[in-house]
């Protein structure tokens, strides 16, 4: 399972080891900045080969003190290697300070007034200014300077950040001022940061390596996890696998609200990826003008009529449909009727609500939330949260003047809270927060991309996974995260030219991969 951590965490768990005696923050710099070369000869095999040219940028905190460790040690390689420092060499804290006077004897540290591009010419090139300490947005000097000598000629230099690239909060990933304008790899310490999975981070980093550097920790529910295989092997989570003895009702029954004619393909998305993730049946709550068309285009799906919120109420009667979707196509109007009778339900179905069935509460969130229960999972993506929770997303794309800046991670959970159950806020770093803030990530970034599902109806699918796993029994959050992960796994199996279509089609591949 992996954890990922803000900067108080990392910080604390670095005070715990040193004040057990285990271990002194001067051995973990030198792991730090060994990692970073270890990384760096991982990443680019050439450069264990002959001497090559680094610059090194170090800042004021103890993120410059690795920027010393790795100078000399890149020096010991036989590197050229240049090094300026931002700030007094004075009041470097201790560690830094250590580092700085060991690079002292082996070469310069130039001010940071003399650089330039012609200066920073180099193969290598380190961020080394700002780690998980920056509090405050950069100065607009220092910003512009570090956007100019980290964009040099890109097909001869590597840019590598250090922790983080200077400039990003570690803990929202959002910018603070300017920045390093692009790294080609980030270089982290123990555990990811919530940081780098977030907003800015993916976009500027090409990857992330964490090494190493022999802490211990144990979880706690403060921290994110992020979404990963292993996490679903968690003893906690129920299989994917369907076992010799079941028969199709042990995996529950899926009802799938479409809209009406004309619209129905939203639904019958839902309800593919529903039936494909292993639900034992899905049904179609159609209106009647609409029937005729979904009858003609689906296999292995149901049909029922639902015209109105007294039809739902009735098809509702019958307790083995133990999870619904609403949302998909259906057309706010629809949306209004339906959802109120859906969540009222008085056998307790599990509910997703998606697209129309979130937007038609945009005037009246609170009327949404006082029906919501804890059987739920909302799935909006950014336009669809900005409508339930304005206040939240107007906190959240506000520009940060200090750090730790608001997250999605805070803005999830908080969304969680106010509407009482299960919120999966989608992107690439779709985030998923349960009422109690437990939380965590499914990341489409860095190894892990899918930029093809930005393709109609990819949203619809997953709103079909998560019914269909919640009809298998699976709990709201874990649904959401088995969902989501499954989701980016199909894409990443399908590969370019994905169509929303190919989503559930291609979930037999992944289960086959996984060994189901
Ligand atoms: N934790 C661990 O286990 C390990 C941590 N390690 C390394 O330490 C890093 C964290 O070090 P850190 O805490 O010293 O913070 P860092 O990022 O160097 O910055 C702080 C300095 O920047 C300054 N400053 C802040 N904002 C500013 C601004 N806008 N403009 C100007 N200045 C600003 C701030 O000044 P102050 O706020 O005090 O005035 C302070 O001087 C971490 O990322 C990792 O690389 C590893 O060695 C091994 C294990
Ligand atoms: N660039 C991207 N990388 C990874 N996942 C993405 C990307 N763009 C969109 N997605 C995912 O695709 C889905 C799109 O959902 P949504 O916006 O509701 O689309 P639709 O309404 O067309 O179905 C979400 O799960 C989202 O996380
Ligand atoms: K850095």
């Amino acid at each position: 399972m992996t954890e990922l951590l803000t900067s108080a965490q990392m910080r604390q768990i670095e005070q715990a080891a040193i004040d057990s005696g285990a271990v002194t923050g001067l051995e973990l710099m030198e792991r730090a900045g060994a990692g970073v070369v270890e990384a760096i000869l991982a990443e680019w095999p050439e450069l264990g080969q002959g001497a090559h040219r680094a610059v090194v940028l170090c800042g004021p905190g103890n993120n410059g003190g690795d920027g010393f460790v790795v100078a000399r040690l890149l020096q010991e390689r036989g590197w050229d290697v240049g090094v300026f420092l931002y700030g007094d060499a004075e009041k470097l804290p201790p560690d830094a300070r250590v580092n700085y006077e060991l690079w002292r004897k082996m070469g310069a540290v130039s001010s940071w007034e003399d650089l330039n591009a012609e200066q920073t010419t180099a193969d290598l090139f380190i961020d080394a200014v700002f780690g998980t300490g920056l509090t405050r947005p950069l100065p607009e000097e220092l910003g512009r300077e570090l956007i100019m000598t980290a964009t040099p000629d890109k097909t001869t230099t590597k840019v590598v950040a250090v922790d983080m690239p200077s400039g990003l909060c570690a803990d929202s990933g959002k910018m603070l001022g300017g920045g390093g304008d692009f790294s080609d790899l980030v270089v982290s310490f123990h555990s990811a940061k919530v940081g780098h999975y977030l907003d800015r981070s993916y976009q500027r980093c090409n990857s992330l390596v964490v090494k190493d550097i022999g802490l211990d920790h144990v979880f706690d529910e403060s921290q994110v996890h992020l979404v990963d295989q292993a996490r679903l092997s968690d003893d906690s989570f129920p299989g994917i696998s369907k076992r010799k003895f079941d028969h199709k009702y042990t995996h529950g029954h899926a009802l799938i609200l479409s809209g009406g004619f004309g619209k129905t393909g939203a639904a019958r998305l839902a309800a593919r990826g529903a039936l494909r993730i292993g639900a034992g049946l899905v049904t179609l709550g159609v209106p009647g003008a609409a029937q005729m068309e979904v009858a003609t285009r689906i296999t292995a799906l149901m049909l029922t009529r639902v015209e109105d919120a007294s039809n739902l109420a009735e098809v509702l009667e019958d307790r083995r449909l133990n999870a619904l979707c609403l949302g998909p196509g259906m057309g706010v109007e629809r949306a209004r009727d339906l959802v109120p009778v859906a969540l009222a339900a008085r056998h307790g179905p599990r509910v997703v609500l998606d697209a129309d069935a979130l937007t038609a509460y945009a005037d009246c969130p609170e009327t949404l939330f006082a029906m919501l229960h804890a059987n739920c999972v909302l799935t909006p993506h950014g336009g669809e949260f900005a409508r339930l929770f304005p206040d939240i997303a107007e906190r959240l794309n506000k520009e940060p003047t200090r750090g730790p800046a608001y997250s999605k991670v805070d803005a999830t959970r908080d969304a969680a809270a106010r509407a009482g159950c299960v919120v999966l806020f989608k992107g690439p770093d779709t985030v998923i927060a349960h009422p109690s803030g437990a939380c965590s990530i499914n990341a489409a970034v860095y190894d892990r991309e899918a930029p093809w599902l930005a393709t109609a109806g990819s949203g619809d699918v997953l709103a079909g996974f998560i019914t269909g796993l919640l009809a298998r029994g699976f709990a709201p959050k874990q649904a959401a995260e088995t969902g989501a992960w499954l989701h980016v796994e199909a894409a990443r199996s399908f590969g370019p030219g994905l169509v929303a279509e190919d989503l559930p089609e291609e979930l037999p591949k992944v289960f086959r991969r996984l060994g189901l």
